[in-house]
């Protein structure tokens, strides 16, 4: 399934993406600035977070809670210097905690991503929107 869309649209193809019950597990592929971030924030506030988010880039993981009491981690493991660092955050309870975990440069945890999950990878057009594929 593929969207092409700007900031203008983002909320609705957020609200399609939930509505095709993906994976909880969701990985982020796209180079720097694609705009995965962005999309991850849209997607929490689909899911029903009200309070403010922001990036992990420093922290690598957010935690926030959704009106119906679903817990949504994102993880940002852009600065990850190996996969013993994940294992030492904790990232296999998380990943099979059955809560959302929506993971940014999950390449740099080839062998920690469980089976069952869903891809979301973003790309900049010539023209500045944004080309979605999730599978
Ligand atoms: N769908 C979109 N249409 C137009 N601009 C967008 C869209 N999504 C994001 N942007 C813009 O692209 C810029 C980068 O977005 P963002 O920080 O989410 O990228 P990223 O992929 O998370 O980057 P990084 O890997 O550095 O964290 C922001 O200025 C944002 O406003």
């Amino acid at each position: 399934m593929e969207f092409i869309f700007s900031l203008e649209d983002i909320a609705s193809v957020a609200e399609i993406v939930v509505a095709q019950n993906p994976k909880k597990v969701i990985l982020f592929h796209g180079e720097m600035g694609a705009g995965k971030t962005t999309f991850i924030k849209q997607l929490c506030k689909t899911l029903g977070v009200t309070e403010a988010t922001s990036s992990p880039t420093f922290s690598l993981v957010n935690e926030y809670e959704t009106t119906d009491h679903q817990t949504v981690y994102h993880f940002d493991f852009y600065r990850l210097k190996n996969e013993t660092e994940a294992l030492d955050m904790g990232a296999d309870d998380y990943f099979y905690s059955g809560n959302w975990c929506f993971i940014e440069w999950a390449e740099q945890i080839p062998n920690l991503i469980p089976d069952e999950h869903s891809v979301i990878t973003i790309e900049v057009l010539a023209d500045g929107n944004r080309k979605l594929h999730l599978n």
